[in-house]
């Protein structure tokens, strides 16, 4: 069964409390997002293997680390998730991204796909899908799904609030699948909003309300 990873450092609950609050507006909004990922992205790369190398330094010869050259792929699902990729990439430079573009439809809220763009080689990268709200599940569990036919093989899930209707629905369809969020919320609301969440997302990085 996947895991589920609340990390719930310091910084990331303080920056989160002013992503929640209805006042912030679009431009720290945005700000605090980038951030809380980089946090977030931090903590997800935790166990990525390294290797040792040999270099000098000013003063002697010495055997150290770096990465071992393990192969990221980021998939933010669009369009909220692209709020979170140049926080994730800022640490991890050299992973490429794919996007898939889904919306949820307001009446049936069921995912609807629009748009797929992936790197050539996503079976053998360790996949990061990104999106800030995982609320019933219905776009992730697509979005990876999606993934997964096209060959993806590890796959890791962050978000920033989740509803546990959302994390139950992966961890049933993909238990495979290890789940990173700042929050775990209380419940969806009638219009399947988080609760008590922080908004629509999408609307709210990039001022479409
Ligand atoms: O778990 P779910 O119930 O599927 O809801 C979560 C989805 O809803 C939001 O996207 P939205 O449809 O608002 O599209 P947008 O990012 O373009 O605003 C959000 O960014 C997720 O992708
Ligand atoms: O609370 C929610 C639920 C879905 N999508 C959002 O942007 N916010
Ligand atoms: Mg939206």
């Amino acid at each position: 069964m996947g895991n589920v990873f609340v990390l719930d450092h310091p910084l990331i609950q303080h920056k989160l409390t002013f992503i929640r609050d209805k006042n912030t507006g679009t431009k720290e909004f945005r700000e605090l997002v980038d951030e809380v990922a980089m946090l977030m992205a931090f903590e997800i790369t935790r166990d990525l293997p390294v290797k040792e190398v040999e270099i000098d330094t000013p003063v002697t010869s010495t055997s150290t680390k770096v990465l071992a050259g393990k192969k990221i792929g980021l998939v933010p699902i669009l369009r909220a998730g692209l709020g979170m990729v140049d926080g994730v990439r800022k640490l991890i430079p050299a992973a490429k991204v794919g996007h898939v573009g889904l919306y949820r439809d307001p009446e049936t809220l069921k995912p609807v796909e629009y748009y797929i763009k992936l790197p050539s080689d996503i079976s053998e990268r360790e996949l990061i899908v990104i999106d800030p709200m995982l609320a019933t599940g219905g776009s992730a569990n697509d979005a990876i799904h999606s993934l997964k036919k096209r060959g993806a093989q590890h796959i890791r899930l962050m978000c920033l609030v989740a509803a546990p209707e959302g994390v139950e629905v992966i961890k049933k369809e993909h238990p495979d699948v290890d789940i990173y969020l700042a929050a775990m919320d209380e419940k969806l609301n009638e219009e399947g909003y988080i609760v008590p969440g922080l908004g629509d997302a999408g609307d709210r990085l990039f001022g479409t309300k």
